[in-house]
């Protein structure tokens, strides 16, 4: 058995990783740690994860991690890279935060305002990378994990085919994304006030502004082999859970709704958690709750000249904690899939 250990296990995402690594065949559980609920049961702050209720949440700390062959971290950004270099080299480390996603100092600077941790190999394995390699073969081995964004994982795996096969402009594309209320974590924001959370709809982080927008076109520049310009408009809907982005780009001339259809086709046809709907249904978030898949579907609009992709994934499972033991299975050479599941809860 791998002993795995999770550090900001009272949060959502640290709380979802839990509830995965229940399932999952070869993984005990090993130390859970938190920042101010340290001392409390488990049971107190994630009651669905009842086989641990009784589990202590520790202080986060080095020494709480000593002997684990995993330590996911489920920590704010900028928590996670002090913690990470205190831990052994040949420790499996699975960062949710942000610190390790951007290659970009100056991009991390710039939108993160703190110095640069540098950057580790992406856990995204679908995503198509130079020469229609995919990320996964990056993953394998590796002892350190960045684990993406959440809006990055629908829209990367989204834009990253029609970019790659040259059927749109790398220099026109614009994503506008609505979010459930657990992508912002547990910790009240600003932006998340019940009341006015429960009752519509908003937009944040208009105008180039969310943190998410250089990791999207880092991603997708990966794919297209050239740099590529996004604007990004993140919103907030009234759901706990799930994300539904709208992509769309510029088409180049003669591209037809066959050709948009076919590059989603051929870089996810063999892909368990990446579907593309039968055409004519379309992704909703509710398709996708607790489960790891990423549900996509492409129309092409003739009159605006744009392909339109549509993505939704669960922001808690594939869009973090999914991706993070789908990255630590790779890590480990087990079996991608364990733990893993694309069965949905609906309604
Ligand atoms: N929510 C999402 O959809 C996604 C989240 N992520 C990333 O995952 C990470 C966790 O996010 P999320 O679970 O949403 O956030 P939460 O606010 O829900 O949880 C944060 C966790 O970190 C702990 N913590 C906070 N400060 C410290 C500290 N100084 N030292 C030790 N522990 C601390 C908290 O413990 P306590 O409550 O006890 O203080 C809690 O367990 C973030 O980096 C986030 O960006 C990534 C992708 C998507
Ligand atoms: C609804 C909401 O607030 N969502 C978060 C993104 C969550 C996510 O992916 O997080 P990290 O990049 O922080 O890990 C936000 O927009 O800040």
């Amino acid at each position: 058995m791998i002993t795995v250990g999770v550090a900001g296990a009272s949060g959502y995402a640290g709380g979802e990783v839990l509830r995965l690594l229940l399932g999952h065949p070869q993984v005990r559980i090993g130390t859970i740690s938190a920042g101010s609920s340290a001392g409390s049961l488990l049971g107190q702050v994630a009651p669905h994860l009842t086989p641990l209720a009784d589990r202590e949440l520790q202080a986060t700390s080095p020494e709480a991690f000593a002997d684990h062959d995993v330590v996911v971290l489920a920590l704010p950004h900028g928590a996670s890279d002090g913690l990470a270099r205190e831990l052994a080299d040949d420790v499996v480390v699975i960062d949710c935060a942000a610190d390790h996603r951007l290659t970009d100092a100056a991009a991390w600077s710039s939108f993160y305002g703190s110095p640069h941790a540098g950057a580790w190999p992406y856990g995204m394995p679908e995503l198509l990378t130079h020469g229609g390699v995919k990320q996964r073969e990056y993953l394998r081995e590796v002892r350190r994990v960045a684990v993406p964004g959440c809006y990055p994982t629908a829209v990367s795996l989204a834009l990253a085919p029609v970019l790659q096969a040259g059927l749109v402009e790398s220099t026109d594309v614009v994503v506008v994304a609505a979010s459930g209320t657990s992508g912002a974590g547990k910790a009240l924001r600003p932006h998340l006030l019940g009341a006015e959370v429960m009752g519509g709809m908003s937009p944040y982080g208009v105008g180039g502004g969310h943190r998410h927008t250089p990791e999207i076109e880092q991603n997708l520049a990966v794919a297209a082999g050239e740099p590529v310009s996004v604007s990004f408009t993140p919103t907030l809907a009234p759901m706990p859970r799930g994300i539904l982005a709208t992509c769309t780009a510029r088409t180049r001339p003669d591209v037809t709704a066959a050709d948009l259809r076919a590059a989603l086709d051929k870089a996810y046809g063999d892909e368990p958690f990446v579907t593309l709907l039968p055409e004519g249904a379309w992704p909703t978030t509710g398709a996708v709750l607790g489960s790891n898949s990423v549900q996509l579907q492409v129309a092409l609009d003739e009159h605006a000249g744009r392909a339109v992709v549509v993505a939704a994934v669960d922001n808690l499972t594939k869009g973090t904690a999914g991706a993070a033991v789908q990255s630590m299975n790779l890590a480990l050479g087990l079996d991608e899939q364990a733990g893993l599941s694309t069965i949905g809860v609906a309604p």
